[in-house]
């Protein structure tokens, strides 16, 4: 209620146009209709009111500072970007010229609001587990832990920090990083990585104690049917963070 609908503008690899296109087909909310351009200039020509990253940490890395300091605000996905100092630096820097903001999707998990306010009573640990189905960690250094073809138990390839996860992999751990974010930080937070025959989602537990509660929740998520590696709940997390652009109510 009271919501505009926003015009669409997608930005996407020239190879992917067509598809993208195909895909949009014939789509229309209101009088509007979502266009697909291939260059940024192209991009950033419609004047959007907001960008929403769900690309890939180095399209955060390529664009993100040229649209903060633009002055439009800035949503992202692959938030493990932010686990490299110099990229995070250049952001803030970025969006201080720009005057706006970027803001941290929770993705594919839930509950940073409380991983925050617990931060503010003090936080005395945070443990983060990401559980996925072996086909979800192909391509990723996990291959060379251990054969995810055989595997019949679960296993744990990865226990470190947060920030290790998240720039080793880029593709399955943001969460890791907006977890660090949200509590005690990239090397504070500890994160296991586990690959588990048994499952067809993605498991995620998050587990923290603080002055002010002890939490222990568990998601899991249905894996999106074009790519095993990403919980559905990840884009309309950012569908989410989009509609508290545009209403007077946010939630
Ligand atoms: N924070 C979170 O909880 C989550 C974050 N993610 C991250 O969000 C991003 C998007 O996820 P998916 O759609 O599942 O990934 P995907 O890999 O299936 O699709 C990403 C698309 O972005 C395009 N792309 C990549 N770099 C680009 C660039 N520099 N310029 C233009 N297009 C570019 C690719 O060609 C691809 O079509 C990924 O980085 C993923 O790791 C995904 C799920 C959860
Ligand atoms: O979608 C998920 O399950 C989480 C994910 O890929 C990420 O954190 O990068």
């Amino acid at each position: 209620a009271g919501m505009r609908f926003p015009t669409l503008t997608f930005l996407v690899p020239q190879g992917s146009a067509e598809r993208v296109r195909d895909r949009i087909g014939t789509w229309q909310e209101g009088d509007t209709c979502p266009t697909v351009v291939t260059t940024y200039d192209a991009f950033m020509a419609a004047r959007p009111d907001i960008v929403v990253e769900c690309a890939s940490q180095q399209a955060v890395t390529m664009y993100g500072a040229d649209v903060l300091a633009a002055g439009v605000p800035l949503v992202l996905a692959s938030v493990g970007a932010l686990a490299d100092d110099d990229v995070r630096t250049s952001l803030q820097r970025a969006a201080s010229f720009g005057g706006t903001r970027y803001l941290v999707a929770p993705g594919a998990i839930g509950a940073l609001d409380v991983l925050v306010a617990a931060r503010l009573s003090g936080l005395r640990e945070v443990i983060y587990h990401s559980r996925k189905p072996p086909q979800a960690w192909r391509g990723t250094l996990a291959e060379q832990k251990m054969s995810l073809d055989t595997l019949s138990v679960p296993e744990v390839f990865f226990d470190g920090t947060a920030r290790a996860a998240a720039l080793d992999y880029p593709k399955n751990a943001n969460v890791a990083a907006a977890i660090a974010l949200a509590g005690v930080g990239f090397e504070k937070t500890r994160v296991r990585l586990i690959a588990d025959p048994g499952i067809t989602g993605n498991i995620h537990e998050i587990v923290f104690d603080s002055g002010c509660t002890t939490v222990s929740i568990r998601l899991e998520g249905r894996a999106s049917p074009d790519n095993p590696r990403t919980s559905q709940t990840a884009g309309y997390s950012l569908a989410r963070l989009v509609i508290n652009h545009v209403t007077c109510e946010v939630i």
